[in-house]
């Protein structure tokens, strides 16, 4: 088990590598929330030790307290609204680099800075592949008001677009729930099979209560993946 966790932190870590080739002098950059994209803002603080200038947005609070620590240069999306790169990790890939995000609950701001981007590069472990998203569940970010109201709402409108599964609150610490760095709870859509994506995202995006899903479609340019037969890059097409 621990052999295992260490391979996959291995390509992690060799998913994060290639993306640090892509950073370059007076980037703006948004900085990804996770295991993965820990390896790349780590590397990024190499970088500016070794006298690279760069400024960057971090999409978590997280995030923001690693890259603090290693003395990178931060900005918000208030004083930097376009970004030249965002490198960031993903929960599940699919061949057109549609994405399942949000496992650590930072979808909300991983998807405004992907967003304020003009690349989104997706680092990632192999066992992040999937043919057709929905083996993880998918992280809904909903406001506290009307709970009950909305996770109803979520199940019907996903089991209209073909999905239906547990849609559960994430837990937080002891008997509360998770809370989002933006203050909201998380809902996970246990659907095992996403048919069509983006006819779940519409769907999601009826629900008032919904303040943001973890699909993120057509976001994604590159993923970098790395795996057992070293590390592939695959590209969006038309991207
Ligand atoms: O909310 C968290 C993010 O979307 C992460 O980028 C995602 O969960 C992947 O994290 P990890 O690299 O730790 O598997």
């Amino acid at each position: 088990m621990a052999d295992a966790a260490t391979k996959a932190d291995d390509y992690k870590v060799q998913a994060a590598r290639p993306a640090i080739d892509l950073v370059k002098p007076g980037m703006k950059l948004g900085l990804g929330t996770g295991s993965t994209a820990y390896h790349f803002v780590e590397a990024v603080g190499e970088l500016v030790r070794n006298g690279l200038e760069v400024l960057c947005v971090p999409t978590s609070e997280a995030t923001r307290s690693h890259a603090e620590k290693l003395r990178i240069p931060l900005s918000s999306l208030d004083e930097t609204p376009q970004l030249d790169l965002t490198v960031d990790g993903a929960d599940e890939i699919d061949d057109q680099l549609r994405l399942i995000k949000g496992g650590g609950g930072a979808l909300l701001r991983e998807k405004i800075v992907a967003t304020a981007s003009d690349r989104m590069v997706v680092i990632a472990d192999e066992s992040k592949m999937s043919e057709t998203l929905g083996s993880h569940p998918l992280p809904v970010e909903v406001v506290r008001f009307g709970l009950r109201a909305t996770t109803r709402l979520i199940q019907a409108l996903a089991a209209e677009a073909g999905c239906e599964g547990e849609v559960r609150l994430r837990p937080g610490q002891g008997d509360l729930p998770f809370i989002t760095d933006q203050g909201n709870l998380i809902v996970d859509c246990a659907f095992h099979t996403i048919p069509e994506p983006e006819v779940l995202a519409f769907a999601l995006k009826r629900v008032p209560g919904v303040v943001e899903h973890g699909l993120f479609l057509g976001l994604a340019d590159v993923a970098i993946v790395a795996g057992s037969g070293g590390v592939q890059v695959i590209r969006r097409a038309g991207a």
